[in-house]
């Protein structure tokens, strides 16, 4: 399955480190403001090569719009985004052919199609989320009109809580040929009461599907998550006054469907799978292999995933506010 989203529908498609990767919209709404410079600012927020602390592999990751807009409008038909591969160095991957990597996909990936492209993780990369990036930002974009706001910021890294202590944590990692995780928090403002619904596409479901679908995410937690197991009904229940709610442990979702308060959202995200330090694992043929990881990779993956939750929450919002207008649409139609 490589689309998402019941109204607002997202294709992928590409691989790491093959010629191009992109996606294509089908059901944006006409008449909104689209140019490549909504664009690409969130493209640069996620693309690797910025600093010390990510992957440095060299992409500038621009994108192109092929289709859909109209003298920078959208037209509602379908929108189709670009970003070719400039820097992919394939030959990093050589050694790596016939041998499973421990923490990647290359394994359940060979399980599941029984060809694998072992350059870059193809399908299974990290680099596969410019595509919802590019995707989510077109969500965002219509968000505004709504005056919703989607912004994510990392709460912890390897238990670490302090710019500081956060930033040498990885360092140490990396000196060390070994990579760490973190928590990112993603909150949705705006956000009306009512979208989501009742039963099976909750909306916290929904933003769980969405969060856990990207790769390294290991948990997601709503409002007080996991807190809440601990909590008693009298701390835990958010008291409901004449102003409004007195307390978010619900994380801005009742019942499935949004109260109208911050939407909040946390991700685990796990170490990056691919390091240096020496590893056991097996080849193809089943035989022990003991190997160490080089080439480009992110030393601490909760660094560049801030901008893709961001995104894939904008495209979850996106989507249920869509599908709310079609039920207010109709009762509307009936008065
Ligand atoms: C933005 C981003 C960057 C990533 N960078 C790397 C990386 O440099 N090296 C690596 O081994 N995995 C990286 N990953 C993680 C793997 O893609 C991921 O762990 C793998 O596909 C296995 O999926 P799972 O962790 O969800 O089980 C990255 C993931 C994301 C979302
Ligand atoms: C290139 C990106 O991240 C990549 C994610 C990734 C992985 O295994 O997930 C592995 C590395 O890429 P590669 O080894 O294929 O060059 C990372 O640099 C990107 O996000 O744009």
């Amino acid at each position: 399955m490589n689309t998402f989203g019941r109204n607002f529908r997202v294709t992928t498609f590409g691989e790491s480190h093959g010629k191009a990767l992109g996606a294509v919209i089908d059901g944006c709404p006409a008449g909104i403001a689209l140019t490549e410079a909504d664009i690409q600012p969130c493209l640069d927020r996620r693309r690797p090569g910025t600093s010390s602390l990510v992957s440095p592999r060299r992409e500038a990751d621009r994108v192109e719009i092929l289709s859909g807009t109209f003298e920078g409008v959208t037209t509602g038909t379908p929108i189709a985004l670009v970003v070719y591969n400039r820097n992919q160095e394939s030959g990093d991957y050589d050694a790596l052919r016939d041998i499973f990597r421990p923490g990647h996909a290359d394994y359940s990936y060979t399980a599941k199609y029984g060809i694998r492209d072992h350059r870059g993780g193809g399908r299974s990369s990290g680099r596969e989320t410019l595509s919802r990036v590019a995707a989510g930002a077109v969500a965002a974009k219509c968000l505004e009109r709504y005056g919703i706001g989607v912004a994510g910021r990392i709460s912890e890294i390897h238990g670490k809580t302090t710019p500081e202590g956060m930033e040498e944590a990885i360092r140490t990692a990396r000196q060390e040929g070994d990579s760490v995780g973190g928590i990112v928090e993603v909150v949705v403002s705006g956000c009306p009461a009512g979208l989501g619904d009742p039963v099976f596409a909750k909306l916290d479901a929904l933003i769980a599907a969405a969060l856990m679908g990207i790769g390294a995410v290991k948990g997601v937690e709503i409002g007080a998550g996991f807190a809440a197991a601990r909590m008693r009904g009298s701390e835990n229940n958010d008291p409901i006054t004449p102003d409004g709610f007195a307390g978010n442990n619900a994380g801005g979702i009742l019942g499935g469907i949004s109260t109208g308060q911050p939407i909040v959202a946390r991700i685990a995200v796990k170490p990056t799978p691919s390091i240096e330090m020496e590893q056991a694992t097996i080849d193809t043929g089943g035989d022990e292999r003991k190997i160490r990881i080089g080439g480009r990779h992110d030393p601490c993956i909760a660094v560049r995933i801030v901008p893709v939750a961001e995104c894939m929450t904008a495209l979850v919002i996106l989507d249920a506010l869509l599908e709310q207008e079609k039920y207010r649409g109709f009762s509307a139609r009936k008065e």
